[in-house]
C-alpha cells in the first residue's frame, strides 16, 4: 500500500500554481452528457476521481479524448449505455451527476446508488424529489435508481437542505425541461456558478446563478464549447494553511481570490499576512504566531467543510484553544483519532471538536481515511517533529494534483513509498 514518509519542521517558500476545482470538473464532464456535439473541457486537474469519471463515461460509449495535457474533449456521438454501474459509483459519490444530464437528454438512466462513505450518511432523497417534481418515473430496485421519463415539465422545486450536488443535477435535468424551473433554496457554491456558467456558454437559458433561486427555462438542445475550469479553491486553501502552519511564505498562484472570502478571513484571524492579487494570493507567516480560530462549517459563502480539517491541523499547533463545528456531515472528525497519535489534545461532543493548541506535534504512524483528513494528517506532519509515515494515502490522488511534488517544490522533506 502506498504511503507518504515527512520529515516536519521545513517553513514552506516559494510559489505553487494551483489546479482546476476537482468539484466543478465532475459536474461539468457529466453535463458533457447533455450536448449534442463534441465539447472540450480546459484545466482538468490530474486526479483519480477524472480518471473514474472518464471511466464511467467511457463505459456508456462516450468518446474521450485528451487533446493536450489539461484538456479532455467529450463526444457523446458514440454513447449506447445508459447505466453508471456500481464498482464506479462507490469509488466517487460524484457519479451520481450523471442521472440529471442522462434523464434530461435520453428519457432514461440507471445509477447505482451512492450510498454513504466515511464522512457520513449521504442521502440524495432531494435529488430524487426534484426529478420526480419534474416529471420522471423514479423506482429505486437492487441498489440502483432507475429512472424514465417520457418528458421533463418544469415547476417550482423547493429543496429543504442546501444540497450541492442535487442542485446540479437537477439544474442539469431542468435544462430541456418545457417551461420554466425553479430551484429555490439552491447552492451558491463557486462550483455550481461554474457549472451554470458552462450549461450557459452551450445554450442554457438559466438565470439567478450565484443566489439561492435558480431558473431554468428549457431549451431544444445544447452545443459543443470550450470551457476553462475555474480554480480549486480547497487546494488553494489547504496549501496557504501549510504555509501558516509552517511559517513560512507562500505564493499560490493560477487561481481567484474571490473564492475564498471565508477562508482567508479565518487565516487573517489567525495572524497571517495575506496580499492577493487577480490570480494569486500570498500568504506570509515570517516571525508571525499562530492563534486558534474557531470554525463552523457551513454552506457557501460560509465555511467550507472541505477546508474544516485543515483548520483542525493548524489549531492543532496554534496559541490557544478553538471549536470547530462541523454542521454539514455528521462523522467528518475521523481525522481527529489519527491526530492524536501525533500527540494533538482534541476532544470531540457531537459535532464540535475542542482543539487545544501545543507548541509541538511528534512524528507517528498514522492512517487517511478520506479526502480531507489525509490533507489535514499531511499538514500536522509538516509540522511535527521527527518522522510522520501517512498509510492508505490513496484517499489523497483523488482531489489533489502530485500533492508531494507540489509541497516538495515548497521545501518539504516528503516521500511517496510505493508498495
Ligand atoms: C452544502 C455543502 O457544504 N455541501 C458539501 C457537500 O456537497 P455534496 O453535494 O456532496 O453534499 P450535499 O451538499 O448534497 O449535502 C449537504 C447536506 O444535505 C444533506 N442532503 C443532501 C442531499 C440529499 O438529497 N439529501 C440530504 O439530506 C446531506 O446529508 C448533507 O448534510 O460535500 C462536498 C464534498 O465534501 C462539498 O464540496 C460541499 O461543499
Ligand atoms: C469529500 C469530498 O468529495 P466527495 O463529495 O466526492 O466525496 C471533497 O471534495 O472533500
Amino acid at each position: 500500500m502506498n504511503k507518504l514518509i515527512i520529515r516536519g519542521g521545513a517553513p514552506l517558500r516559494g510559489d505553487v500554481r494551483i489546479s482546476g476545482a476537482k468539484n466543478a470538473v465532475l459536474p461539468i464532464m457529466a453535463a458533457g452528457l447533455l450536448c449534442e456535439t463534441p465539447c472540450t473541457i480546459e484545466n482538468v486537474p490530474h486526479l483519480q476521481d477524472v480518471t473514474t469519471m472518464m471511466e464511467l463515461l467511457g463505459g456508456m460509449g462516450v468518446t474521450l479524448t485528451i487533446s493536450d495535457k489539461m484538456s479532455v474533449e467529450i463526444d457523446t456521438s458514440t454513447i449506447e449505455k445508459l447505466v453508471a454501474p456500481y464498482d464506479l459509483v462507490c469509488t466517487m459519490r460524484a457519479s451520481i451527476l450523471v442521472l440529471g444530464p442522462m434523464l434530461a437528454r435520453f428519457g432514461q438512466a440507471k445509477v447505482s446508488l451512492p450510498g454513504g462513505c466515511a464522512i457520513g450518511s449521504r442521502p440524495v432523497d432531494i435529488h430524487l424529489h426534484g426529478l420526480m417534481a419534474l416529471g420522471a418515473q423514479i423506482k429505486v430496485e437492487n441498489g440502483y435508481i432507475d429512472a424514465k421519463a417520457e418528458r421533463l415539465v418544469g415547476t417550482r422545486i423547493v429543496m429543504d437542505q442546501v444540497t450541492v450536488t442535487g442542485t446540479e443535477n437537477l439544474m442539469m435535468a431542468a435544462v430541456f425541461a418545457e417551461g420554466e424551473t425553479v430551484l429555490e433554496n439552491a447552492a451558491r457554491e463557486p462550483e455550481v456558478i461554474d457549472l451554470a456558467n458552462f450549461l450557459i456558454k452551450m445554450g442554457a437559458d438559466i438565470t439567478g446563478v450565484g443566489t439561492d433561486v435558480i431558473t431554468i427555462r428549457g431549451v431544444k438542445s445544447l452545443q459543443g464549447v470550450r470551457y476553462r475550469v475555474l480554480p480549486d479553491r480547497i487546494e488553494t486553501g489547504t496549501y496557504l494553511v501549510a504555509a501558516a502552519m509552517t511559517g513560512g511564505k507562500v505564493r499560490v498562484r493560477d487561481t481567484d481570490p474571490r473564492l475564498l472570502d471565508a477562508v482567508l478571513s479565518k487565516l487573517t484571524e489567525a495572524g497571517a499576512h495575506i496580499t492577493t492579487g487577480d490570480d494569486w494570493i500570498e500568504l506570509d507567516m515570517t516571525g508571525r504566531r499562530l492563534h486558534s480560530v474557531n470554525v463552523r462549517t457551513a454552506p457557501h459563502p460560509g465555511f467550507p467543510t472541505d477546508m474544516q480539517a485543515q483548520f483542525l491541523a493548524l489549531n492543532c499547533i496554534a496559541e490557544g484553544t478553538a471549536t470547530v463545528i462541523e454542521t454539514i456531515f455528521e462523522n467528518r472528525f475521523m481525522h481527529v483519532q489519527e491526530l492524536l497519535r501525533i500527540g494533538a489534545d482534541i476532544h470531540v461532543e457531537g459535532n464540535t471538536a475542542v482543539v487545544r493548541g501545543l507548541p509541538v506535534l511528534t512524528g507517528a504512524q498514522m492512517m487517511a481515511t478520506d479526502l480531507r483528513a489525509s490533507a489535514s494528517l499531511i499538514l500536522a506532519g509538516l509540522v511535527a517533529e521527527g518522522e510522520t509515515t501517512i498509510n492508505r494515502i490513496y484517499h489523497i490522488d483523488r482531489g489533489y494534483e502530485s500533492i508531494e511534488e507540489k509541497l516538495s517544490k515548497l521545501g518539504a522533506n516528503i516521500q511517496r513509498i510505493n508498495q
